[in-house]
């Protein structure tokens, strides 16, 4: 039997699903765990468990038995003070345990890049009461952006406009985070021209830039995303700069999606994810290697000669709009009568609302036409009730 590196995928969505079949086009066993049976990695991957990979216990039941080669955190919800000790026993975390636990919290990354490294950031309060809620807001100003210090995809954030927002700000960051904490960050609002991901990959032969994906957020979470995305000279070397010191200072292997805001005359480090990024879906059709592809690559120490855009290209997420057990999705054909479109459905078992269940992906000569047709077929997909 060929025996190859053995992979175990923590947190199995659609960003996993992409770094198992990458992992397994390069000789790798995979194993994927996550909270819920049937997700999008689990079913392509060797074999799969259902954990709490916030239980410390049940997260190193899983090591012990598997005994990986290289654990892959794919979501931030993780028992990261557990794969801190599980690699100071030998284990290899990706990035590093340190970048998964920096980057679990709002907190950790923020204070390393800002307070740290000297980064610029959107100004920042953090507050644990809701007293402390409202003074922070006051010393920020209105408007202030409110996010709990653990979520992600936009869960528990919001922005608050004025003091009659305050209660519901402070109600959504209760309601929207991922552990019992009240602790919220309360930002700075910062009105950018653009936003982009700046996807970087540590790998052998160092640390290398894609082309800069531009995209557009609602309420926290992604809903376009482009690439190449146009940028001055100036903003270039900036936001490389930016991603090399913070990339540097996670370290390890692999591939991080780097959040900058692009302001007139000045590059804002937003946050940074130490794995594929879901607006990076985009370079699935856009780029010569995908983030996926580079991720395994660069975890399993092979190199990566260069990295292009093969075509300009544009992604767009199809969510759910209601919670649907049972669920089909509608318009594939027409969709994909866009031409140089693809589509990925995920295969999430169940729909919740705002739930990512497909992606579109378009090519075109350029990024605006390729927006264009990402959009077309996205209109033509419908999810219903089967
Ligand atoms: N300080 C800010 N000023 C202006 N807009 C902001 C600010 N912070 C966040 N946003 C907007 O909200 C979006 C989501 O914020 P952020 O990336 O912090 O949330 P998240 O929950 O970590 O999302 P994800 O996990 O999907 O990256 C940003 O991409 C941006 O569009
Ligand atoms: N912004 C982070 C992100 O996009 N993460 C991706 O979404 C999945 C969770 O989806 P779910 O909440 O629908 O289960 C994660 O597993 C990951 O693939
Ligand atoms: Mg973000």
């Amino acid at each position: 039997m060929y025996i190859g590196k053995k992979l175990l995928l923590l947190g199995s969505g659609e960003l996993g699903k992409e770094v198992i079949i990458e992992a397994q086009r390069l000789g790798v066993e995979t194993v994927a765990v996550d909270r819920y049976e049937h997700a999008p990695a689990m079913q392509v991957a060797h074999r799969s468990y259902v954990i709490d990979m916030l239980d410390r216990q049940a997260l190193r039941d899983i090591v012990e038995r598997e005994k990986p080669d290289l654990i892959v955190p794919e979501i931030e919800a993780i028992a990261t003070a557990e794969l801190v000790k599980l690699e100071e026993e030998g284990y290899r975390v990706i990035p590093t345990a340190r970048a998964a636990q920096l980057t679990m919290d709002r907190e950790g990354i923020r204070r390393l890049a800002s307070e740290t490294l000297g980064l610029p950031t959107a100004g920042y309060r953090f507050a644990d009461t809701y007293e402390q809620f409202g003074q922070a807001a006051r010393e920020m100003g209105f408007p202030c952006v409110v996010k709990p210090l653990m979520s992600s995809s936009g869960k528990g954030q919001s922005v608050c406009r004025s003091e009659a927002d305050l209660d519901r700000s402070w109600t959504i960051a209760m309601e929207g985070g991922r552990v019992q904490q009240a602790r919220v960050i309360v930002e700075e609002f910062i009105s950018f021209e653009s936003e982009i991901t700046l996807l970087t990959v540590r790998s052998v032969n160092g640390t290398l830039f894609c082309p800069p994906i531009g995209h557009i957020q609602k309420d926290g979470d992604y809903i376009e995303s482009w690439q190449p995305h146009e940028m001055t000279e100036q903003q270039i070397a900036e936001a490389k700069r930016i991603a090399g010191v913070i990339t540097d200072a996670l370290g390890g292997t692999g591939i991080f999606g780097v959040e900058l805001f692009l302001a007139k005359d000045k590059v804002y480090f937003s946050e940074v994810s130490p794995r594929p990024h879901d607006t990076g879906l985009v370079t699935l059709v856009s780029q010569n290697l995908s983030e996926f592809a580079l991720h395994a690559r660069a975890i399993l120490g092979y190199p990566i000669p260069e990295i292009y855009v093969t075509s300009p290209g544009a992604s767009r997420p199809l969510k759910a709009v209601e919670q649907l057990d049972e669920y089909r999705i509608d318009g594939m054909g027409e969709a994909l009568s866009v031409p140089q479109t693809q589509i990925r459905v995920f295969g999430k078992p169940v729909t919740k609302v705002g739930r990512r269940m497909a992606v579109t992906l378009s090519t075109a000569d350029s990024v605006e036409e390729a927006r264009v047709r990402a959009k077309q077929a996205l209109d033509h997909l419908s999810i219903h009730d089967e």
